[in-house]
């Protein structure tokens, strides 16, 4: 068996939630004899091991015990119950700001975050052209870093993590922070550390990094550890738990399973500002985004097959209706679509209250990311264009990657070198 790096045996962390302030002194003084909390599990009865050298990732919900977990594994809070053990350094990007001095320098916070890691002056010496570069802020390094925007903050934040030669790496979503340019230069350092054996430990919203990087993933989900196995088997899980569609013995924990299967956009993520209009003279009444398992979900894997399909519900006789969905970028260029007319599909003529549902099956190549996709019905009435029913990017689609691609669209090449 490989040498563990990390181990967590049934760790717990309980928050006493008060409903008023003086609660909380009231308890403190010992005045009440009734109980003033409710208590609150951020964390329950979880245990995992990761042994040298793996890169684990940690995904779940907002609030599900991600940086509860990471701030217990590197001390900055105790758990309430069970033992957490760690072998070999730790370095650590927590919240911004964590273990830095606003009224100092960025190179005095160098110096404070080196020592505070157990590093010598000497050592820290030694590696702080290399922080200076690779945190690349120019003049502002002799700043106070309450002068810092976040950008700059977590580049030398992460500057100092990633080049003081830590054994074991965690990362808390801070990457998301900095612009493309130093994400991809922080990824390149996850590597080289993958290469030289290193433990990563990181959180992150970012499914695409999460598949990319990852020797294996846990899913938390309220505080309780749902699962953990391969990236692809992860995301796939995490998806039915962002639509609250997990099983009930499956994840350990109390997600009320809702009864909302009577419409498909009820279980997707949608859009609160979308912009819906029309004439009505035909209305899209429900759709859905269906994964290649069957899945309702707004995040697909590249390369696999999604449906979309929408019901039309029709409140005239309207003769050749058109159905349609585009996918733009999130700066508004639409990147590809397409519509029952140019797929040469059609409905003659429609009757009141008939109504119609359509699907579109296709592969998914585009590159991992975000996307926005808008749906629509229109015709032609007496020669004139009309729009019956759009609604303008109604949800987000996630396009989860594992590997890169040029622009917007992978052509899937098959290289050859002789
Ligand atoms: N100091 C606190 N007092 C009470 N409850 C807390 C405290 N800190 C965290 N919690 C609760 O613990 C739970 C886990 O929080 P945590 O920040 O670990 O979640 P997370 O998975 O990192 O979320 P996010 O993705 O939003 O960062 C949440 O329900 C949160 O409200």
């Amino acid at each position: 068996m490989k040498d563990v790096a990390i181990k967590i045996d049934d760790i717990s962390k309980i928050y006493k939630l008060y409903q008023k302030p003086t609660d909380r002194l009231k308890e403190a003084l010992g005045i009440s004899k009734k109980l003033l909390y409710t208590e609150h599990y951020a964390l329950k009865n979880v245990s995992f091991s990761i042994h040298k050298g793996e890169t684990v990732g940690i995904i779940g919900t907002n609030g599900s015990g991600k940086s509860t977990l990471l701030k217990i594994i590197t001390g900055v809070l105790n758990a309430s119950k069970g033992n957490t053990t760690v072998h070999g350094r730790i370095s650590a990007l927590l919240e911004l700001g964590a273990g830095f001095n606003m009224e100092y320098t960025g190179i005095e916070n160098i110096y404070l975050n080196g020592t505070m890691i157990g590093f010598t002056r000497e050592e820290i010496e030694n590696k702080l052209n290399d922080i200076i570069q690779f945190a690349d802020i120019g003049d502002f390094i002799n700043q106070p870093v309450k002068t810092y925007s976040s950008g700059m903050f977590v580049r030398l934040a992460f500057a100092v993590a990633i080049n003081i030669n830590p054994e074991i790496l965690i990362v808390d979503e801070a990457l998301s922070v900095g612009d493309v340019f130093f994400q991809a230069k922080c990824y390149k350092k996850f590597e080289e550390f993958k290469e030289r054996g290193k433990t990563i430990l990181f959180v992150s919203h970012d499914l695409s990094s999460i598949a990319k990087y990852c020797d294996r993933v846990i899913l938390l989900n309220r505080g309780n550890l749902v699962a953990e196995g391969s990236a692809a088997d992860m995301i796939d899980l995490y998806k039915k738990v962002l639509v609250n569609q997990l099983d009930d013995e499956n994840q350990k924990s109390d997600i009320v399973k809702t009864n909302m299967q009577d419409q498909w956009k009820n279980r997707l993520i949608i859009n609160p500002n979308t912009n819906s209009y029309g004439n009505y003279l035909a209305e899209i009444i429900d759709f859905g985004l269906f994964d290649d398992k069957g899945n309702i979900t707004n995040n697909f894997i590249k390369g696999r097959t999604f449906t979309l399909k929408m019901k039309v519900k029709f409140n005239a006789e309207i003769q050749d209706p058109i159905f349609a969905f585009t996918i733009k970028d999130l700066r508004g260029t639409e990147i590809t679509g397409t519509n029952s007319m140019i797929e040469k599909i059609g409905v003659l003529k429609t009757q009141i209250d008939m109504v119609k549902e359509i699907s579109f099956m296709q592969k998914i190549d585009l590159q991992g990311g975000e996307y926005l996709l808008s749906l629509g019905c229109t015709g032609y009435r007496a020669g004139d264009f009309d729009v019956y029913h759009r609604l303008y990017d109604i949800c987000n689609i996630t396009v989860i990657s594992d590997k890169n691609t040029i622009g917007y669209y992978d052509m899937n090449s098959i290289v050859n070198i002789k």
